[in-house]
């Protein structure tokens, strides 16, 4: 793996092959003339229609007269959002955040060649406002936000219609479907419909990172009724006023969806998102098998925290093979009962949920959660028992790494970062990966103080760096499964996969664990910055297809079918998915009838 590290980052010429051929846009189709164009976001250009093309749209007289080219359009966007910072001065962050969300949003039903190039350009400044933290805080307030709907709805009284639906859709193709059931989004627990947002969010990063082309993009919120009480008794509430269906009632309404998407789009890749764990893990179990589908938040998720328990064991300028010996206690043991243990390294494992420390002695013992229940051996650490708290836990096994994803902010209080100082390494490790911000189990100010300046931090939302006392920088890297899932659905749907298989999903962390230099880790920065999401994916992508060609599942992807996939070297590969990902630019306008 560290040889196709070295390949890519060397081979940065292929940004420039991507360039070049979009410097050369194709004519684009189009089947409608005049004020429709301008009302469709996929070809509108605004004010930059070119006098020639404004003839033959119908287009003239209905735009002011000056053209503008796509730079200016680009500086006059960006200028507005700056000038937000002003607007907005001493308004509390939600505030503001949700102003930038509204301008994103605005440009995004208007012009997506221009909303992505900008989404592209600036992913850095801007995926924490179309993704987490700020994408939470939208669905919150989704009722007050809705101006017009984006993706596709089926509710429970849809049942018996999804299979005519589907053909509702207006677009022909449609290469990667995400899907919620809203139930379980961020740490925010059950938003019901309003949780459409992740959905969309993901796909904006689907076309950021893995250049998915946004005309074959289709998000689903699967409206099944809500728990969430406050929304049930919200007059302006927009899904169903029904509590959640359950059992048979509700896999009913998935089988449906499921078999409606792959009538129409046998090879679209489907993205589970945000579904309470127990549907997650039910649903993953039916489907994996029969459909090109996996669910972000349990191998998404596992393959970035493998990726960073690699990273945590090179800081401590150990051989990868020790991962065996690193003690890892996990707070919020949902994600990782629903990993197959065989796929994980044989790391010792402490759990814990709200409970306290998972032990073989619990009642009502999850069967998944055998494998990672502790037991009384000898070889046990002395003094813990079934229930151990939080901090209990640390200060007995001083653990490598101590990994939150409860849910719960702040959780991972002084006292637990102070005996984390005690850890046995002498790069303690702290991922705080719940979302959104609020909900992270501590902050990096805080891991720096308390665990002390070697620490290393990763949240799953962005926090900035730190400086520290000795005026060095303390990192903070984002461990979020935005590095993974775009890859993995961009290798799924360009080796036209049968189904994702766990070869697949592990050769995806390992490309990303590899991606980062030993200078880099020995910094404590685990993860590569977001600005380089689109190489990241070009390689997580060939990763994803080269183990699809070698476990024998992948079926080819338009005009390159399986023999030609079979005979592309490792290079040829990276060549593929790069020429294969979408780049926003303005395309010459051909209208037909
Ligand atoms: N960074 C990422 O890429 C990423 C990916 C997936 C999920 N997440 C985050 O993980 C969080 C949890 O998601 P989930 O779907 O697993 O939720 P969940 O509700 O299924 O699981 C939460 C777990 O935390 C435990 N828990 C709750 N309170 C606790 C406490 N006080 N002490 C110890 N354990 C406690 C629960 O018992 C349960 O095991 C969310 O905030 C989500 O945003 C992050
Ligand atoms: O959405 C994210 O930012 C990560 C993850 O999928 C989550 O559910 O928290
Ligand atoms: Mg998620």
């Amino acid at each position: 793996m560290w040889n196709l590290r070295h390949l890519v980052r060397a081979t940065c010429h292929l940004r420039q092959i991507r360039r070049l051929s979009a410097a050369i846009p194709g004519p684009c189709i189009v089947h409608k003339r005049g004020t429709d164009i301008l009302h469709d976001p996929w070809f509108n250009k605004d004010t930059a229609f070119p006098l020639t093309e404004r003839d033959r749209l119908g287009l003239r007289g209905l735009l002011p007269p000056r053209v503008m080219s796509f730079e200016q359009q680009y500086e006059r966007f960006m200028n507005s959002y700056r000038s937000l910072k002003h607007n907005t001065q001493g308004e509390p962050e939600s505030v503001v955040s949700l102003a930038k969300w509204r301008i994103l949003n605005r440009l995004h039903d208007r012009n997506e060649t221009l909303y992505y190039r900008v989404l592209i350009d600036n992913i850095k400044d801007f995926a924490p406002i179309i993704y987490t933290p700020t994408v939470g805080l939208v669905c919150q307030n989704y009722g007050g936000l809705f101006r017009r709907p984006r993706g596709m709805y089926f509710s429970a009284k849809d049942k018996g219609e999804m299979m005519s639906m589907i053909y509702n859709w207006p677009a022909q193709h449609v290469d990667l479907v995400v899907v919620t059931d809203g139930s379980r989004i961020l740490g925010l627990g059950d938003l019901g419909v309003q949780g459409i947002g992740i959905p969309i969010g993901k796909l904006d990063i689907y076309v950021a990172a893995a250049g998915i082309n946004p005309q074959r993009v289709l998000p689903v919120m699967l409206d099944v009724g809500t728990n969430n009480q406050k929304l049930l008794e919200d007059k302006l509430y927009l899904g169903l006023r029904q509590p959640r269906l359950e059992g048979d009632e509700y896999l009913e309404i998935v089988d449906e969806f499921m078999e409606a998407v792959n009538a129409r789009w046998p090879k679209a890749v489907v993205q589970f998102e945000d579904f309470q764990m127990k549907w997650a893990f039910e649903t993953l179990q039916r489907y994996r098998q029969k459909f090109c589908m996996f669910n972000d938040d349990i191998q998404g998720t596992a393959g970035v925290a493998l990726a960073g328990l690699f990273g945590a064991v090179r800081a401590q300028g150990l051989p990868l093979k020790d991962i065996v010996k690193q003690k890892i206690v996990v707070v919020g043991a949902g994600r990782m009962l629903g990993t197959d243990p065989a796929t994980e390294p044989n790391c010792q494992f402490w759990l814990l949920d709200k409970d306290g420390l998972i032990t073989k002695e619990r009642k009502n013992l999850d069967p998944t959660a055998v494998p990672f229940a502790r037991g009384f051996g000898p070889e046990e650490i002395q003094g813990l028992r079934e229930g151990s708290s939080l901090l209990e836990v640390v200060k007995k096994v001083k653990p490598h790494v101590l990994l939150g994803l409860s849910g719960v902010g702040g959780i991972f209080t002084e006292d637990v970062l102070r005996a984390m100082k005690d850890s046995d390494s002498p790069r303690p490790a702290v991922f705080a990966m719940s979302n959104p911000t609020t909900n992270a189990e501590c902050t990096p100010g805080d891991v720096f103080k308390y665990a002390g300046e070697h620490a290393i931090f990763a949240s799953g939302s962005p926090f900035n760096d730190v400086l520290l006392e000795d005026g060095k920088m303390g990192f903070v890297n984002q461990a979020n499964n935005m590095y993974l899932f775009p890859g993995i659905g961009l290798g799924a749907l360009l080796s036209g996969a049968r189904h994702i298989s766990d070869g697949m999903l592990q050769a995806a962390a390992e490309c990303l664990a590899s991606y980062m230099t030993d200078e880099e880790i020995k910094k404590g920065i685990l993860f590569p910055s977001i600005s380089s999401i689109r190489n990241i994916t070009t390689q997580v992508g060939a990763a994803v297809i080269n183990a699809a060609i070698s476990e024998e599942l992948a079926e080819g992807h338009g005009d390159v079918g399986l023999k030609e996939l079979d005979h592309m070297s490792e290079r040829e590969i990276i060549e593929y998915v790069a020429r294969n990902m979408w780049y926003p630019i303005y395309s010459p306008l051909v209208h037909e009838k």
